[in-house]
């Protein structure tokens, strides 16, 4: 079962919800549900040859979705001290925040004991053409 968290369905994902009891119920953000197996595809089964980076999360690896779309996919790994708690922070904070130099999750996958979070991806250019593109 995946995002056991998370309710309503919209154009073929679930819509998130988080759970107003571990939020304090003070805002509730949305962002799409993948399953695991959606990510494994977009990702070529998370191929080393798409991985991009590695942070405090786990290991990204570059994707792309169905429709074409091209997603930075944040694995949690399962090392990190990480746990439910921080995933929902950082899906919390990312998707209330919305501004032209922040990069905008996309989505979520919570399936089995994965936990990864989706990004629009971002091409690796230079600072000043990333703050001054238009
Ligand atoms: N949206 C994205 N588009 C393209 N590449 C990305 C994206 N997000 C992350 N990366 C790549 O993955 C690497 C690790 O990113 P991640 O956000 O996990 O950690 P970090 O920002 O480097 O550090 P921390 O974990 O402390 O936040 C980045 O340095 C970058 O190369």
């Amino acid at each position: 079962m995946s995002c056991c968290f998370f309710g309503a369905r919209k154009e073929g994902h679930d819509l998130v919800h988080h759970d107003t009891r571990d939020t304090g119920g003070d805002s509730i953000a949305s962002t799409k549900n993948f399953s695991f197996n959606e990510l494994r595809l977009a990702t070529n089964n998370f191929h080393q040859t798409n991985k991009i980076g590695r942070g405090g999360f786990g290991t990204v690896y570059k994707g792309t979705l169905k429709q074409g779309k091209e997603v930075a996919v944040k694995t949690l790994a399962a090392e990190s001290r990480q746990g439910l708690q921080e995933f929902l922070t950082e899906i919390e904070t990312t998707s209330n925040v919305k501004h032209p130099n922040l990069v905008e999750i996309i989505g979520c996958c919570a399936d089995g004991n994965n936990r990864i979070l989706v990004y629009e991806y971002l091409e690796n250019r230079s600072l000043d053409q990333a703050l001054f593109k238009d």
